[in-house]
């Protein structure tokens, strides 16, 4: 494990700015062979993590919701691992997961939506989860909507 115990535990993030800041200082900390798991409704702040995370882990940007690839591999600028970005929200099974061919023992590996494939595919990884306390799918075309909300984080170490 290579994250301090101290980033786990539920905590209120209130900007995207500190979204971003506590993905970074996590990607400040992780190696090859690490996987994190995000869960959260649509526009939770999924990618916004996942975007400082790259940043302290010293990845090649820019990184995007992968709308249109289900993984991206963004190569290290800094002699560290590569970040492997996966949007399993279109992947029906972790078996879908396994034809991506990801490099998990040499690379990071964040997974949006890869709550469920989690335990088919490694021992151990975070389970980050992202709250939005008002909203969710339903409502985010919803211009009444407060998309600058707190978000509640909570993160996991997970062993299996
Ligand atoms: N406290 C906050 N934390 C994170 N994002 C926030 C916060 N407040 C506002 N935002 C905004 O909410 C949006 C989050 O979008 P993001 O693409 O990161 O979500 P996502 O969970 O990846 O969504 P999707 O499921 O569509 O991939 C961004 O526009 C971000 O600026
Ligand atoms: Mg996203």
């Amino acid at each position: 494990m290579s994250v301090d115990p101290a980033v786990l535990g539920r905590r209120e993030i209130a900007t995207s700015d500190e979204m971003e800041r506590l993905g970074f200082v996590i990607g400040e900390q992780l190696t090859a062979g690490d996987l994190l798991v995000l869960t959260g409704p649509l526009g939770a702040g999924k990618t916004t993590f996942t975007r400082g995370l790259a940043e302290g882990l010293g990845v090649r940007g820019p990184v995007q919701s992968p709308t249109f690839v289900i993984a991206r591999t963004h190569p290290s600028l800094v002699g560290r691992a590569p970040l492997v970005h996966v949007d399993a929200y279109r992947l029906g099974s972790a078996a879908e997961l396994d034809d991506l061919d990801v490099d998990f023992a040499r690379s990071v590996v964040v997974i949006e939506w890869g709550r469920e494939m989690a335990p088919a595919i490694a021992d151990a990884w975070w389970d980050i989860e992202i709250e939005r306390p008002v909203g969710g799918a339903e409502d985010i075309a919803d211009e009444d909507l407060d998309a600058d909300a707190a978000r509640i984080v909570t993160i996991e170490r997970v062993e299996q």
